[in-house]
């Protein structure tokens, strides 16, 4: 006799669950957008009374996420082609991209009225222009077409602490500027030291981040190329006396880690990604730089006031 077939069980991961909404906000990268722009808000000076400092710094972490869940929408087909990113709730099929849709317009929406509403219009145009910045200039315009795709693009992410600073004062002085060029200068490394390990995602979704179109060696170079670059941004702080010693010695000493993992990656000839730990290790670095480079500066502020 025919053995009876299993009656197929549709896994319970299969619907959407809140968990697959707060997949949709990137909430890993979120942490150190949070991290940075709660850092510009403390690094500034004047007074903001903690609940609106607060809601600025949760209008930030939505709108963050809601560009996240924004370049989600729209990327579903490349996500589906990589292994790193298909399992995510709109290419697995846990949530149909018109629910993504709303639920990330109304996000983004809400975080900018509340923004204007509670906190400054200063605050919620630069927190605008961050939204568009990355889901029209980043997602859609150039992250198909070029590979100075992260260089402009990436400048979406360096918005944060501008924001936070700009909620307290309602304007946009030296010292958020260079915070904006510190994270603009370190998005490069960032990216591309990863994106060397993970390149045969990118190759088989055809997008043409660096080491696709260029190659290893021309991406290791371009990282050693943007790491002095960013030494010399992450000092000027210090040598203008907007920030203090523990800033400058916190900029010192990191950058000369971060300039010797860059090294390391140059001088790895390695093409496999097993063979890749100068780059993983660079990556995983750069994460723990930011966060203790903008630890630093709030520390300065606020020990050494
Ligand atoms: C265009 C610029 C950028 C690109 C293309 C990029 C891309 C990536 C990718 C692909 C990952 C891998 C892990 C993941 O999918 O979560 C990652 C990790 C990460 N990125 Fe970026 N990134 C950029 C800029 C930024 C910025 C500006 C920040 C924050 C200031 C940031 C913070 C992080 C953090 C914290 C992680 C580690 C997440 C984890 O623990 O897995 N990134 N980035
Ligand atoms: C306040 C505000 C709106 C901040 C902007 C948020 C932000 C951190 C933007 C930086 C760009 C970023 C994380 C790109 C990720 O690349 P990707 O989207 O290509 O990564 P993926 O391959 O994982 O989808």
């Amino acid at each position: 006799m025919a053995s009876v077939p299993a009656v197929s069980v549709t896994p319970v991961s299969d619907f959407a669950d809140w968990r697959d909404y707060f997949a949709l906000l990137k909430p890993r990268v979120m942490t150190l957008v949070v991290f940075t722009g709660l850092c510009g808000l403390l690094a500034a000076p004047g007074h903001i009374h903690p609940v609106i400092g607060f809601t600025a710094v949760l209008c930030i972490a939505v709108a963050a996420g809601a560009s996240g869940a924004l370049n989600m929408w729209y990327e579903a087909d490349l996500d589906a082609r990589m292994k790193r990113t298909a399992n995510r709730p709109i290419p697995a099929g846990r949530i149909d991209p018109a629910s993504a849709f709303g639920f990330a317009v109304s996000l983004a929406i809400g975080a900018v009225a509340v923004m204007a509403l509670a906190v400054n219009m200063a605050a919620a145009a630069l927190l605008t222009v961050s939204i568009l910045f990355y889901v029209f200039v980043y997602t859609v315009w150039l992250k198909r077409r070029t590979p100075q795709n992260i260089v402009i693009g990436g400048a979406a992410g360096a918005f944060p602490p501008v924001i936070g600073w700009a909620a307290v004062t309602g304007d946009v002085t030296a010292l958020p500027i260079l915070l904006f060029a510190l994270i603009f200068l370190w998005t490069p490394p960032h990216f591309w030291s990863l994106a060397l390990f993970v390149r045969g995602d990118y190759a088989n979704a055809g997008v043409p981040m660096l080491p696709v179109t260029h190659g290893a060696r021309v991406t290791r170079g371009q990282i050693l190329a943007y790491t002095p670059l960013l030494i010399g941004v992450s000092l000027v702080p210090w040598a203008m006396h907007l920030t203090g010693a523990i800033y400058g010695m916190t900029a010192a000493i990191l950058g000369a880690v971060f300039m010797a993992l860059a090294v390391a990656v140059f001088r790895n000839s390695a093409t496999d990604p097993a063979a890749m730990r100068p780059e993983r290790r660079l990556f995983a670095f750069s994460v723990l730089y930011l966060f203790v480079m903008f630890g630093a500066l709030v520390a300065d502020r606020w020990l050494l006031a």
